[in-house]
């Protein structure tokens, strides 16, 4: 456990299909993401870890940018872009690279950073923990899948995989300021995979309503240690069974909080798997479109809903009605 979040270890016998333990550490990701909505993910990887620590100082140097060249960090999709400067959030500042395992994406983003120089340190060291975050991310999902018996699927859903890689600072609270880092909020992926320097702050809501904080299994295990979070696409794919926990994070102690989360979404229409619909569990979610979904939530109405997945395509009472969902701009 890490505080009360359950910890999984990843070392190449349980993540290799098929390897010793990967039925074991199937079984006890799922029911981690049904019962906590998230884990610890413990990677015994060098290279996982190596690139984590790259990645925090990569981190550090991009958020010195004088912040005229850190808001040119824009995007089409809701809250993919440059955030800070917020009065309600004062601490919060965070920036985001959409397809990050694209090279050029990367370099695009270095190029608005640094425009006088290029920057290959900084562009290499986001690619590889890019990429192995990635994989991480695809070995959950896989393990998951399998073990509600939808091995089927997994090849197209995770062919239509979106990445967003978002990088935050949270900085100390000057006297007399909020110390909030980040609103109570579901994530709107279909997974998360989140790591931070050491300074702690994430607090994750179980199911009976209690908020917990994250730590990581100890000290010594930071640079290795990564959260899975489960979004609301996941909630919603699920028919309800995998949690997406409400989580905030608030800043006390004097050090700056760096962290990086690597969202996934989809592409395209996501479709409830039947089998996972059946007398016990009735279904609760229509086929959604996920970009559209960012979108809905970015909206009055999505914004101000207790929860923006069911308003945008829960099946009201378990009962499958005839509308198509419909989502409001
Ligand atoms: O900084 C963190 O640990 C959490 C960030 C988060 O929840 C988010 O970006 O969605
Ligand atoms: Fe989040």
């Amino acid at each position: 456990m890490a505080g009360e979040i359950p910890v999984v270890r990843f070392s190449s016998h349980n993540v290799q299909s098929g390897g010793r333990k990967w039925g074991s550490t199937r079984e006890k990701v799922r029911e981690a993401l049904e019962e906590y909505g998230c884990f610890v993910a413990l990677c015994d990887s060098v290279s996982m870890e190596a690139s984590s620590v790259k990645m925090m100082e990569a981190m550090k140097e991009v958020f010195e940018v004088p912040l005229e060249r850190k808001v040119q960090n824009v995007s089409q999709k809701p809250f993919h872009g440059y955030f800070g400067q917020n009065p309600l959030m004062p601490i919060h500042e965070s920036m985001g690279i959409e397809d990050p395992l694209l090279p050029s994406n990367i370099q695009s983003f270095s190029n608005l950073m640094w425009p006088s120089r290029p920057n290959p340190l900084f562009c290499g060291n986001l690619k590889s923990y890019a990429e192995l975050v990635s994989q991480l991310e695809q070995t959950v999902k896989k393990m998951v899948f399998e073990s509600y018996g939808l091995k089927s699927l997994f090849l197209s859903h995770t062919q239509s995989t979106k990445y967003l890689l978002r990088m935050i600072k949270y900085r100390v609270p000057h006297r007399n300021e909020m110390n909030l880092g980040a609103f109570p909020h579901t994530d709107k992926s279909f997974l998360t995979i989140l790591h931070q320097n050491s300074v702690n702050g994430l607090h994750i809501k179980t199911r009976d309503n209690r908020w917990v904080e994250y730590q990581p299994p100890s000290a010594q295990s930071s640079a290795r240690s990564f959260i899975v979070m489960a979004g609301d696409a996941f909630f919603a794919w699920s028919n309800g069974r995998i949690y997406s926990a409400p989580h905030r994070v608030t800043m006390s102690g004097n050090r700056e909080r760096y962290s990086v989360g690597l969202f996934s979404f989809n592409d395209g229409i996501v479709q409830i798997p039947k089998e996972l619909v059946d007398d016990k569990h009735p279904q609760q979610f229509k086929a959604f479109d996920h970009q559209d979904y960012l979108r809905f939530y970015s909206t009055e109405k999505g914004q101000s809903s207790p929860s923006a997945i069911k308003a945008y395509c829960g099946v009201a009472n378990g009962l499958l009605d005839s509308r198509t969902c419909i989502p409001m701009h």
